[in-house]
């Protein structure tokens, strides 16, 4: 039988130079489920999502996806990702936005097959899923930074991923827009039944919208339901991330930084 853990991650320590930038992570993702995953800043976060795309090698522990050893995995069409750094392409880049949902086809086409009337349905059928089907044909420079994540999201939903791990999408989208980006990953996760890992500052939002909460400082301080994580206050935090922090309130947004 299939079990329900996509990822697995047992005591993964990693480190760039000297310093553990992550330590000790034991860290499963389930299937269906919506997992923020929130830390200081320079507390191993992206660093996390490096370690479990294979980006970079754990120097201790292992890490498993749909049940297969990471050195083992190929399967990567099943995991789709969307970096902070998507979402900045200057108004000149030359190329339309089907053609950027396109290029998420690569890996499983060949980069030097052509792309067919299949391909180009499919990508069409991603765009509509995030809404954004009527401006196929947009440079995608000419789009506001909200509606070029979306861009990015479709072409990381290409694929048919079952994991979908998002690196700080909102940086970027105005206030406006963060809640409709909320809403299509809601959509993704309970319509199209999308696992989703994202990290975020934003601990206000993350908890009224993610099943699972993941607190990080270079090891788990807390992994549990956001409901069990928005009751805390800021004691309970400190204890949590085991040094001082507080949850700075902007409006409706949280975020925990160190003091
Ligand atoms: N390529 C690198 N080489 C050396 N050190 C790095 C590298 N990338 C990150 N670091 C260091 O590793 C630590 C963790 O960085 P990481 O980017 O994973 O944290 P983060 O929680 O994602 O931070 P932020 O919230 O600020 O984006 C930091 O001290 C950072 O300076």
């Amino acid at each position: 039988m299939k079990s329900n853990k996509i990822l697995e991650m047992d005591q993964v320590s990693f480190k760039y130079e000297k310093e553990w930038v992550v330590k000790n992570v034991d860290l499963v993702i389930e299937r269906g489920q919506f997992l923020g995953l929130v830390g200081p800043n320079g507390s191993g976060k992206s660093t996390l999502i490096k370690l479990m795309l294979g980006l970079v090698k754990p120097d201790k522990g292992s890490i498993n996806l749909f049940d297969q050893s990471l050195k083992q995995f190929n399967k990567w069409q099943e995991i789709g990702f969307v970096s902070q750094k998507a979402n900045s392409f200057n108004s000149g880049f030359p190329a339309t936005v089907l053609e950027v949902v396109k290029t998420g086809l690569v890996s499983r086409i060949g980069a030097f097959r052509f792309f067919n009337r299949k391909h180009k349905e499919k990508a069409l059928e991603s765009l509509r899923t995030v809404e954004m089907e009527e401006y196929a044909n947009y440079n995608i420079g000419e789009l506001s930074g909200g509606q070029q994540q979306r861009v990015f999201i479709a072409r990381a939903l290409v694929s048919d991923p079952s994991l979908l791990i998002l690196d700080e999408p909102t940086v970027g989208v105005d206030a406006q827009h963060v809640t409709d980006f909320y809403d299509l990953l809601g959509r993704l996760n309970k319509e199209k039944e999308i696992s989703l890992l994202m990290v975020t500052h934003d601990i206000g939002t993350i908890t009224e919208h993610a099943t699972h909460v993941v607190c990080m400082n270079k090891t788990v301080h807390f992994h549990g339901a956001s409901e069990e994580y928005k009751n805390f206050d800021d004691q309970d935090l400190n204890r949590l991330y085991g040094h001082s922090v507080h949850q700075l309130s902007h409006n409706h947004d949280h975020e925990v930084s160190n003091s």
